[in-house]
């Protein structure tokens, strides 16, 4: 170890996210250069998440990171005080076992998840690189993002049941251009919104917020963007569906639409996605059936998973083991990868890896609580997730992410490689 990259001091603080909530931001320092990293924060989030520790009663609504951010300036920063930034591994391991409790339970999931970001931020500060070249010298691939055009679910008080519609620029040609025509389609949504009345503001995460009348109204209305764009829907640009139906299921298992007032079994719910499949260029589905539901997730999966990504995300809570369930169940096809789910930097790995050897397609994402933070562009391009999701083209918290990968693909020059469709995984060439 060179004495350069070893940590001086770990200091924690109480800042600000995107949803005016308390949240954890951690500085790691060293004599070759300093880190510093925040952590973000789901709503709809899978019970097998890693904690997000929060505390102070009334205050904030019980949100307050006070005991997350007190952890952080004792236990954490006694613990790696003296370790090698460059050492991500045993940084990690020396995280878990500082808390001593799964799913970092004592610490906070979001003091530990901004440590381990922290810190690979001082390695490549230390080595002078941009953190996604320090993870992979040669990563050269822009990831396939995909875009929220609307928000609904629990980021728009459940105006729509499906939580994000989003955009996925399948034959861009660069990661330049996918975002060119997404704002396109983002402006075209909002015209057609505006002309028929239907404009009710802006979800968490900066989507436009409909007052639509029906689930497949909204599905509707997203390929008019897409055509209104001058895109051709399915071939230049595809739809994702983020449904996070853990939010739409009752306690005895059925599925709610509450916009259409219908309530479905298991089979019925599945007969609906099916539909909406078959009728609309979709090319990704996310959390089709709650995160209880295997049964659920095996027959979408076996129905449409050799032409669609079927995504877990509070199904997977970016968790090694259940990757590798969900590959020998047939459950999904893809892992959404959000590091704060997993708690540190290298548990999201290990998810991710899994993914790869599985044959499984990966897609980097954010929460719907955000900040100014872009580790999650870097890991993208430096892990080589085929996949990006963070929002919509709108509000700063996302648009830091987006121009990260734009500075990314102009500083990579004429060797950045654009995933597009092959952005989608592996599966599909099984
Ligand atoms: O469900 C999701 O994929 C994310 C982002 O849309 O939302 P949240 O961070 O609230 O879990
Ligand atoms: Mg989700």
């Amino acid at each position: 170890m060179t004495a350069s990259t070893e940590i001086t001091s770990v200091t924690g603080h109480r800042r600000w996210d995107s949803r005016a909530r308390p949240t954890v931001e951690v500085v790691v320092r060293t004599p070759a250069g300093t880190g510093r990293a925040l952590a973000p924060a789901g709503a709809s989030t899978g019970s097998g998440e890693a904690v997000d520790l929060r505390d102070g009663g009334e205050a904030f609504g019980g949100k307050d990171v006070t005991r997350a951010v007190a952890g952080v300036n004792g236990d954490i920063a006694a613990a790696l005080t003296g370790m090698d930034v460059a050492d991500q591994a045993a940084v990690d391991a020396r995280l878990e076992e500082v808390d001593g409790e799964a799913g970092f339970a004592r610490l906070g999931g979001n003091a530990a998840v901004a440590a381990s970001m922290a810190v690979a931020q001082a390695a490549a500060v230390a080595h002078g690189v941009p953190l996604w070249r320090h993870l992979d010298p040669a990563a050269a691939r822009l990831p396939l993002p995909e875009i929220q055009i609307f928000g609904g679910g629990a980021h728009a008080h459940g105006r729509l049941d499906i939580q994000d519609l989003l955009v996925v620029p399948l034959a861009a040609g660069s990661f330049r251009e996918a975002f060119d025509w997404t704002v396109e389609i983002h402006r075209a949504a909002g015209r057609w919104l505006d002309e028929r009345g239907r404009l009710a503001g802006v979800a968490e995460e900066g989507g436009w917020w409909p007052a639509f009348e029906s689930n497949a109204e909204a599905l509707e209305a997203l390929v008019a963007a897409i055509e209104g764009a001058g895109l051709v829907p399915g071939e230049q640009v595809g739809i994702s569906l983020d449904i996070a139906a853990t939010q739409l299921v009752g306690s005895d298992g059925s599925y709610r639409l509450t916009r259409e007032d219908r309530t479905y079994d298991r089979d019925g719910w599945g007969e609906v996605l099916l539909g909406w499949l078959d009728r609309f260029p979709i090319v990704s589905i996310e959390d089709p059936f709650a995160e209880d539901d295997p049964a659920g997730m095996a027959l979408l999966t076996a129905a449409v998973g050799d032409r669609v990504q079927v995504v877990g995300d509070d199904f997977l809570v970016t968790d090694a083991e259940r990757v590798r369930a969900a590959a020998s169940d047939r459950t999904a096809n893809t892992v959404l990868v959000k590091p704060n789910q997993a708690g540190t930097l290298t548990r999201a790995k290990a998810a991710l890896d899994a993914a790869a050897e599985a044959g499984f397609g990966a897609i980097v994402s954010a929460r719907s609580g955000e900040t100014e933070d872009v580790t999650i562009s870097h890991l993208a391009v430096g892990w080589g997730s085929g996949g990006f999701k963070v929002g919509s083209a709108t509000r700063g918290e996302r648009t830091a992410k987006w121009n990260e990968l734009l500075r990314i693909e102009e500083n990579l020059g004429p060797s950045a490689r654009y995933a597009g469709r092959a952005g989608l995984g592996p599966w599909q060439s099984r």
